[in-house]
């Protein structure tokens, strides 16, 4: 095995490679951009046209996904997968996949498009640093751009595998892309409605990459994640990088399409959800239920039709959101 290839070892030691470039028996070529972040080049003549994106550990506790793209890692690295894509594997907090906690002092995926500037601190660094790579990967014209951003949830789900597909003004939903991931296994797409300041949200505002966040289930340490089943995930994403997608693939079966009502953004040290704290992620809520309160008598009630939650947590430092209110979707508006 390429050294190279050991990306998570060389993360988790917090190990510099000596040699900087290798290349695989089937003349790919990998080459060490900075701590967790390596680039995958296709041989000579074989490129496909595509730069893939695939991040994991921006919150270091989510350890599933970050052993997805080890292995897939690896595959490259033994020769074992023959990428035509480009690929950029990104280790997204490796002090905080190192301590395994989602985070050392603030969350960095709540600091992108432009909020890590406002900030300090190593997270607010590693923000500017992600983005910087993002931004030279996807820097050559004419190519096409994938980003996903892999992640598992705080708590359990009624919908294990979903993605977020993030929103920008003039620009359309891919249903081409949806079809994408209900091939890799995803239950659901959550569709947002304005701007975001997560990773994914900046490489699809910024630099025009098709860009999700992938939730694949519950986050669990190191080696314990046999109850997180990635193989629909992963055999796609090989087919991804091999180019061997199936032609003429339409069929949007089994996904469930949501989109984003309101977020609810904890003002103060008063916020108090109304949930209880083993609440499932999707669970319904019905109209007029009192979600939350919190100072200058604010008040959060449901108003909406079928309305779910995901991702309650009322610990968020102030001014970030404590949770998203869902709807379902008929999928009229995608392009
Ligand atoms: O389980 C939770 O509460 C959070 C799981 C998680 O880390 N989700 C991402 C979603 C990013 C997005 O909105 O695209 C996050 O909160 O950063
Ligand atoms: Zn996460």
């Amino acid at each position: 095995m390429l050294a190279l290839g050991k990306l998570l070892e060389l993360t988790l030691t917090d190990h510099e490679p000596a040699e900087k470039t290798q290349v695989t028996t089937k003349g790919a070529r990998l080459r060490w951009l900075g701590e967790g972040a390596l680039e995958v080049r296709p041989a000579e003549n074989e490129d496909c046209g595509l730069d893939l994106l695939l991040s994991a550990g921006i919150h270091g506790n989510e350890t599933a996904p970050i052993e997805l793209l080890e292995r897939l890692l690896h595959g490259v690295a033994n020769g074992k997968i023959i990428p035509k894509a480009r690929v950029l594997f990104l280790f997204g907090n490796p002090a905080a996949i190192r301590k395994g906690e989602r985070f050392i002092e603030q969350d960095i995926n709540r600091l992108f498009n432009g909020r890590h500037e406002l900030s300090s601190g190593f997270e607010a660094l590693r923000a500017a640093e992600l983005e910087q790579f993002a931004r030279v990967f996807f820097s050559k014209p004419g190519r096409s751009r994938l980003h996903y951003d892999l992640h598992t949830a705080i708590r359990g789900s009624k919908i294990e595998q979903f993605a977020l597909y993030p929103y920008k003004e003039g620009r359309k939903h891919s249903r081409r892309e949806l079809v994408r991931l209900a091939a890799a296994g995803m239950e659901a797409v959550l569709l947002q409605s304005k701007s975001s300041i997560t990773f994914s949200a900046f490489t699809y505002e910024q630099l025009e990459a098709e860009a999700f966040t992938l939730e694949l289930g519950k986050a669990r340490p190191f080696g314990q994640n046999e109850l997180v089943n990635l193989d629909k995930l992963e055999a796609r994403l090989i087919r991804i990088i091999e180019d061997t997608e199936p032609q003429g693939e339409s069929s949007l079966d089994g996904l469930q399409l949501f989109s984003v009502s309101r977020e609810i953004i904890k003002h103060s040290d008063s916020f108090h959800l109304h949930l209880p704290a083993d609440i499932e992620n999707f669970s319904e809520l019905s109209k007029g239920y009192l979600l939350a309160e919190d100072l200058a008598e604010t008040r959060w009630v449901v108003e909406e039709e079928g309305a779910r939650i995901i991702f309650p947590n009322p610990k968020v430092k102030n001014g970030l959101r404590a949770g998203i209110l869902i709807v379902p979707d008929s999928g009229q508006r995608l392009g």
